[in-house]
């Protein structure tokens, strides 16, 4: 009754705090750079956090037109203080003192092009970006969007052991997009109410890697074999899906802009000791015989607190990580032969 009457009196931005179970003079401040933020993802996620209370300070990165989004999210009155820096010149004044850096970077998927045929472009990208965040920021957390995640991941994680600053519990390739997706297929036929789903998805993100393990969803539902296999697909050809209807206009921006401020959202209340954050994202790992791979992961005060194991997998399941693993670990090793030429 109090908290509910406080949160009522306060203001929006106490409110936000509040109803997450902060007292707000207790919120540690937090800055969130986005590399990319005037792109299609990158516009509407500078939005969505500069909505997150958390946040204290949100940098906007990109080559071009930051200073108008920037000014933009600046308007509106919620926590953060936004600032908007253009060209590789200000690249480290807008890294200087992060907490996390979100970067969808890069170029997206025209239709009839897989992931990796992004590499040749986004590989540099990401190296780039990832050399001054060892420079800048070397602590901070980082969320890779940029694409193909299954070698982006593996590039930062190189540029950043040779510039001797690599935490393994700090870098996470975000597939969010993945459970986002499969929570929303899963709920249309399981006919159960969207926001109790939960569905882990693990492997990696590109096709046939990314898995979702629908025989571990809840609320659990009688689905049948063709259904599972059917809502698998479709999973795995999500972004596909989109890169289709959008016919040359680019690939999921406002879905994956939600997924990424899901993901930040959670990075930050475990960097702020919230107890019991799981989401899964594409880590270096050990549950597998591949060094990367994405599962169910705890997170806390550092970063990853703990790669959670996958599980009983069904058949079908079992089968599926079968089948990827040479093409996860292709996609990994590319990743790691160009960051290191
Ligand atoms: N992980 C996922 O689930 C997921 C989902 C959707 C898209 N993506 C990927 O995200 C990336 C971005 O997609 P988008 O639709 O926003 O593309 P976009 O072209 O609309 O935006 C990309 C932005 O990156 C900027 N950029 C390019 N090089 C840069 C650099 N060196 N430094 C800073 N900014 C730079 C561009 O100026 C542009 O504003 C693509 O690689 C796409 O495949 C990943
Ligand atoms: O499909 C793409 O190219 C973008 C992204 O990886 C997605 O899953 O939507």
């Amino acid at each position: 009754m109090l908290r509910s009457m406080l949160v009522r009196s306060a203001s929006p931005v106490k409110q936000g705090l509040l109803l997450r179970g902060y007292a707000s003079e207790s919120i540690p401040n937090r800055k969130v750079v986005i590399l990319g933020a005037a792109g299609g993802i990158g516009q509407p996620l500078s939005l969505l956090m500069k909505l997150n209370p958390l946040v204290s300070s949100l940098s906007l990165f990109d080559l071009a037109n930051t200073p108008g989004v920037a000014a933009d999210v600046a308007h509106i009155n919620t926590r953060s203080q936004v600032s908007g820096f253009m060209g590789d010149d200000n690249l480290g004044k807008a890294l200087e003192g992060a907490d996390l850096v979100i970067i969808p970077a890069g170029v997206p998927r025209k239709p009839g092009m897989t992931r990796d045929d992004l590499f040749n472009i986004n590989a540099g990208i990401v190296k780039n970006l990832s050399i001054a965040i060892a420079k800048y920021c070397p602590h901070a957390l980082v969320n890779m969007i940029s694409n193909p995640v299954n070698s982006t991941v593996p590039i930062a994680a190189e540029v950043f052991k040779k510039a001797g600053t690599y935490d393994e519990k700090k870098l996470f390739g975000v597939t969010t997009l993945d459970v986002v997706r499969a929570k929303t297929f899963y709920a249309g036929k399981a006919n159960v109410p969207v926001a109790e789903v939960n569905v882990p998805v693990v492997g990696g993100h590109a096709g046939i890697t990314i898995l979702p393990l629908f025989s571990q969803a809840s609320p659990q539902a009688n689905l049948s074999d063709d259904l599972i296999k059917a809502l698998t697909k479709r999973t795995q050809d999500g972004g596909t899906e989109v890169v289709e209807a959008k016919a040359g206009k680019g690939s999921a921006t406002l879905s994956m802009a939600y997924a990424g401020a899901l993901f930040a959202d959670a990075c930050l209340r475990g960097l702020n000791g919230v107890p019991d954050v799981v989401e899964c994202s594409f880590v270096q790992s050990t549950i597998t015989d591949l060094p990367f791979f994405a599962s169910k992961v705890r997170l806390g005060k550092n970063g990853v607190e703990e790669v959670l194991d996958l599980g009983t997998l069904s058949d079908f399941e079992k089968e599926g990580l079968e089948a990827f693993k040479a093409e996860l670990k292709s996609s990994i090793e590319k990743g790691v032969k160009f960051a290191n030429q």
